[in-house]
């Protein structure tokens, strides 16, 4: 039987059907460089990794004294992302990021692959709730994915319409090229800082 939540990108069994065979082309294997640099020139925020997959970054701020927490719907991604996080394994947490809630004020949302793994459709739900969990002066920081290809994930986003759907809530403060992508985001992908309004 065919089970269509399987072919659904809003539901964790499409996930869970990629992390358990392994098929993760989305995946780095480590810490991207860019927020290398962002980390090292920035003091430790309170941070949340939406849709963290792996979440190889988890680790790398928390080692770096971060309050970091990382989410993912995906029983199977939050068994991946726990087993990257080590001694940080319970900072990875089984929710889903429209509902989830934080314990204390957000100082940053970290971005890489996850809006570009909604479908289309769930951008503005998607800014909508970056802003609803950021207080003016928070940032919004990572991996804005450009293309035009119609079918995903990852489903691209065109430059004009990144700056339409975030602009209302957030200014951007940095759009630097990225020199580190893997095969799937190559030349594609440029590294964005957004402050909430
Ligand atoms: C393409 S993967 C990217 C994973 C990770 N950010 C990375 O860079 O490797 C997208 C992830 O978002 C998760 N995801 C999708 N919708 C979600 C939601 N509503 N709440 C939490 N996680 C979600 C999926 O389970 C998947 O692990």
């Amino acid at each position: 039987m065919v089970d269509f939540a399987q072919r659904d990108p809003m539901s964790p069994a499409f996930w869970d059907e990629r992390f358990e065979r392994n098929f993760t082309p989305w995946d780095k294997g480590g810490v991207p460089q860019a927020l290398r640099e962002f980390a090292a020139a920035s003091a430790p925020l309170a941070t949340l990794i939406p849709g963290c997959g792996s979440a190889y970054e988890l680790a790398f701020l928390a080692d770096a004294g971060w309050d970091a927490v990382a989410i993912d719907f995906s029983p199977a991604a939050v068994v991946a992302g726990k087993a990257a996080a080590g001694a940080h394994a319970a900072r990875v947490v089984e929710a889903d990021f429209f509902s989830w809630q934080p314990a204390q004020p957000l100082q940053l949302i970290y971005e890489r692959a996850f809006l570009c793994a909604l479908p289309r459709a769930m951008r503005p739900q998607v800014a909508a709730r970056w802003a609803a969990l950021l207080a003016p002066g928070a940032l919004l920081a990572g991996y804005f994915f450009f293309d035009e290809a119609p079918k995903g994930p990852p489903f691209g986003i065109g430059r004009s319409e990144l700056q339409a759907l975030l602009e209302g809530d957030f200014e951007c403060i940095a759009d630097d090229a990225v020199s580190d992508s893997i095969p799937v985001f190559e030349g594609k992908e440029r590294w964005m800082v957004w402050r909430r309004r």
